[in-house]
C-alpha cells in the first residue's frame, strides 16, 4: 500500500462529514435497497409492515455502507492510481485508514444490531455475510486475481434481496433464491458494459477485469449470454414459481426485450464506446424498474384490478 501525500489541513466538520458519506459509495446504495425492497413486497404478498420495511432498508443501508468503507480502505493504492477513484477519501488522505476501519466497524455493528433486534437474526447475518463476502471474497481474493472477480464477487450484491425475503418470513424460499439469481446474473452485463469503456484504467493498475484480459469482443460475448439467462430468470418468478403474476411478467419481458436489445446491438459493435455506455446505464434503471414491478404487481389493488379485467373478458367473450 502507498502513502498519500497530501497536505494536511484542517477540514471544517462538514467536509469531514462529506468525506465519511463518500467512503460508503451512495450512489450505489439506493439500488442494492430497491432489490431488498422488491423482495420483500414479494415475500410479503403486497402487504409490508413499514416499520419492518424501514428497519430493514436502514440495516441494509448500514451494512452496504461498512463493505463499501472496508473495500475503500483495502483498495486505497489502486483507487489512488486510477483517475476515477483518485479523489476519493482514502486516497486523498482526507480519512486515515484507522478512522475509516473504526467507521466501518461501527456501521456493521450498527446494521447487525438493528436488524437482529427490530427483524430477525437470519437477516442480520445475511447482511453480515455480505460484508465479508464483497470483503474476502470480492475485494481481497478475487478482484486483483480473477476475470472472474465480478461473476463470483457478485453475488454479495445480490444478497440484499436475500435479506429482504429472510426480514418477512424469517425463512429462504426458492422465490427468494431465484430474485438473488436475477440481481447475480445482472452483476456481469452491468458491470462489464462499464468494464468496456473504462478498461485502460483497470488495464494500468493491472487489474484484471475481462474486457483487459480476454479483449473486446469476448466480454461482449460474455455480456450477451448473461443478458439472455438474466432475462429468462426473471419469467420463471411468474412461471413456474408463480411468486409473481402477470403484471409482472409483462414488464419483466418489456424490459428485458430492452435489455436483450442494447446487449445485441453491443455484441454487433465491439469497440463502441457509445452503445457500452448506453448498456450500462440501461441495466441500472432496468433493474430499478424490475424490482418497482415486482412491487406493484404484488399490492392487493393490483390484483384485484386483474381480476376484475379478466372477469370482465371472460364475461364478453
Ligand atoms: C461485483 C459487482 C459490481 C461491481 C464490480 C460494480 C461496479 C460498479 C462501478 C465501478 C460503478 C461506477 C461507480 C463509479 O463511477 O464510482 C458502478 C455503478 C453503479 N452500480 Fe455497480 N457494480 C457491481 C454490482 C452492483 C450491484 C449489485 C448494484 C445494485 C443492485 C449496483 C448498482 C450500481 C449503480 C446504481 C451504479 C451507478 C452509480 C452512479 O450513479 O454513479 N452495482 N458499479
Ligand atoms: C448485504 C451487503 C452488505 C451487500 C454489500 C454488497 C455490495 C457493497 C455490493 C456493491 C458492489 C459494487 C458496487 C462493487 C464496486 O466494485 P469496486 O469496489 O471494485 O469498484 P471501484 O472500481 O469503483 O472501486
Amino acid at each position: 500500500m502507498i502513502e498519500t501525500n497530501v497536505s494536511r489541513h484542517h477540514d471544517t466538520f462538514l467536509q469531514v462529514i462529506q468525506s465519511y458519506y463518500q467512503l460508503t459509495k451512495p450512489r450505489i446504495i439506493p439500488l442494492l435497497l430497491i432489490t431488498t425492497a422488491g423482495s420483500m413486497w414479494i415475500a410479503a404478498k403486497g402487504q409490508v409492515d413499514p416499520l419492518l420495511l424501514l428497519v430493514t432498508l436502514i440495516g441494509g443501508t448500514l451494512a452496504a455502507a461498512s463493505a463499501q468503507t472496508i473495500n475503500c480502505i483495502y483498495d486505497r493504492d489502486i483507487d489512488y492510481d486510477m483517475e476515477r477513484t483518485r479523489h476519493r477519501p482514502m486516497p486523498s488522505g482526507r480519512v486515515q485508514p484507522r478512522d475509516a476501519l473504526i467507521f466501518a466497524i461501527a456501521l456493521a455493528v450498527g446494521s447487525f444490531t438493528l436488524l437482529a433486534v427490530f427483524a430477525n437474526l437470519l437477516a442480520a447475518l445475511l447482511a453480515f455475510s455480505g460484508i465479508v463476502f464483497y470483503v474476502l471474497v470480492y475485494t481481497h481474493w478475487l478482484k486483483r486475481h480473477s476475470t472472474q472477480n465480478i461473476v463470483i464477487g457478485g453475488a454479495a450484491g445480490a444478497i440484499p434481496a436475500l435479506v429482504g425475503w429472510a426480514a418477512v418470513t424469517d425463512t429462504l424460499s426458492w422465490a427468494a433464491w431465484l430474485i438473488f439469481a436475477i440481481v447475480f446474473l445482472w452483476t456481469p452485463p452491468h458491470f462489464w458494459a462499464l468494464a468496456l469503456m473504462i478498461r485502460d484504467d483497470y488495464a494500468k493498475v493491472g487489474i484484471p477485469m475481462l474486457p483487459v484480459v480476454a479483449g473486446d469482443k469476448a466480454t461482449v460475448r460474455q455480456i450477451w449470454y448473461y443478458t439472455v439467462i438474466t432475462v429468462t430468470a426473471t419469467v420463471l418468478l411468474f412461471y413456474p414459481l408463480h411468486a409473481s403474476g402477470i403484471v409482472y411478467v409483462v414488464i419483466a419481458l418489456t424490459l428485458g426485450g430492452g435489455f436483450v436489445h442494447k446487449s445485441w446491438r453491443l455484441l454487433q459493435n465491439p469497440e463502441d464506446k457509445t452503445i457500452a455506455r448506453e448498456l450500462f446505464l440501461y441495466s441500472i434503471s432496468y433493474m430499478m424498474l424490475l424490482c418497482l414491478g415486482m412491487v406493484v404487481d404484488s399490492l392487493p389493488i393490483t390484483h384485484h384490478l386483474v381480476s376484475t379485467v379478466l372477469n370482465q373478458l371472460h364475461l364478453v367473450s
